[in-house]
C-alpha cells in the first residue's frame, strides 16, 4: 500500500472516532460556524500570494520542526504579508490538529487553510466549526463525483475550495464551482518532486481559474520562475518550518521575492 492509501485508511478510522464523540449539532453550535468565512481569493491577489504552512512533520521528511508554536509563526506569517495560512490538521502523519485552528482564529484576519485528506461530510462541519476558510480536496484520493458533492457542501458552508492535482488524469476532477485549483509538485505517493512537470500541467488548466504551485519551492528563484510561468498562489512550508524561527524566514523570503 502506498503512504497516500496507508493514511486514507486511518482516516477513515479517525473520522470514524470523531463522529461517535462529537455530534454534527455540537459542531453547528461552534460560533464560527455562523461566521462568514475570509476569502482567499481577495487576499491572493492583494498580498503575496503566499500560502505559508505551519507543519511538525510529515511522512517523506519526518519530524520537521516540533518545537514552534504555531500561534507565533502564523502571527508573523500574516504580519509579513501571507495571503493565508495551510494547517496541517491531521495528527498520525503530520503531527497537527484542529486545535491548532481553534487556537490561533482570533489572533489572525488572514483565511485559514484547513490542510488534511477529506473524505467525508462530517470533516466540512468540523472545518468550519473550528474556524477554517479554505479546505483542500485531493484530486489522487477522491472520485469526480465526490469532489462535486464536496464542493458544493463546502460553498453552501462558505467554504472555498482549492482543488490539489497531480497528474494529467486529475484534470477531469476540475469543475466550474472549485474556487482554485493547485498543482502539487510532489508526488504523494512517492515524493518526488518536479517543478517543470507543474508547469506542464498547468498549461492544460481551464482559463480564468486561480492557479497555485504547490511544494517544493526551496528558493527565491524557485518562487520567481514558477511566478513568471503564470501560478497566481504559492504553497509554503518545509522552507520556512525547517529553521528555529519560520516567521523570521518568512519574512526575509518575502523582502527577496518582492525585490
Ligand atoms: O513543505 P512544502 O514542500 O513546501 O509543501 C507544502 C505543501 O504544499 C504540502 O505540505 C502539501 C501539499 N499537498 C498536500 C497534501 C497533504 C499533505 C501535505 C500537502
Amino acid at each position: 500500500m502506498n503512504i497516500l492509501d496507508q493514511i486514507i485508511e486511518r482516516k477513515k478510522i479517525e473520522v470514524k472516532k470523531a463522529k461517535a464523540e462529537v455530534s454534527l449539532t455540537e459542531l453547528m453550535d461552534s460560533e464560527f460556524f455562523r461566521k462568514k468565512g475570509i476569502s482567499l481569493k481577495k487576499s491572493l491577489v492583494e498580498k503575496s500570494g503566499i500560502i505559508a504552512e505551519f507543519k511538525r512533520q510529515s511522512p517523506s521528511k519526518g519530524i520537521i520542526n516540533d518545537q514552534s508554536d504555531v500561534l507565533e509563526v502564523v502571527k508573523n506569517y500574516e504580519k509579513f504579508g501571507a495571503s493565508a495560512v495551510s494547517i496541517l490538521t491531521d495528527k498520525q502523519f503530520f503531527g497537527g490538529s484542529l486545535d491548532d485552528i481553534l487556537r490561533v482564529r482570533k489572533s489572525i484576519e488572514i483565511p485559514i487553510l484547513r490542510k488534511d485528506f477529506m473524505i467525508d461530510e462530517y470533516q466540512f462541519y468540523e472545518a468550519k466549526s473550528f474556524g477554517a476558510d479554505v479546505i483542500l480536496l485531493i484530486a489522487a484520493n477522491l472520485s469526480v463525483a465526490q469532489v462535486e458533492d464536496f464542493t458544493a457542501l463546502s460553498h453552501q458552508m462558505g467554504l472555498e475550495v482549492l482543488l490539489e492535482i497531480h497528474d494529467e488524469k486529475e484534470l477531469k476532477h476540475i469543475n466550474k464551482d472549485v474556487d482554485f485549483v493547485g498543482i502539487n509538485n510532489r508526488n504523494l505517493k512517492d515524493f518526488k518532486v518536479d517543478l517543470d512537470h507543474s508547469i506542464n500541467l498547468k498549461n492544460q488548466l481551464p482559463e480564468g481559474i486561480l492557479k497555485i504551485a504547490e511544494s517544493g519551492i526551496y528558493s527565491v528563484e524557485d518562487f520567481k520562475f514558477l511566478k513568471e510561468k503564470g501560478f497566481d498562489g504559492f504553497l509554503m512550508g518545509e522552507y520556512f518550518m525547517k529553521n528555529e524561527n519560520p516567521g523570521k524566514i518568512f519574512e526575509e523570503f518575502v523582502i527577496n521575492v518582492i525585490i
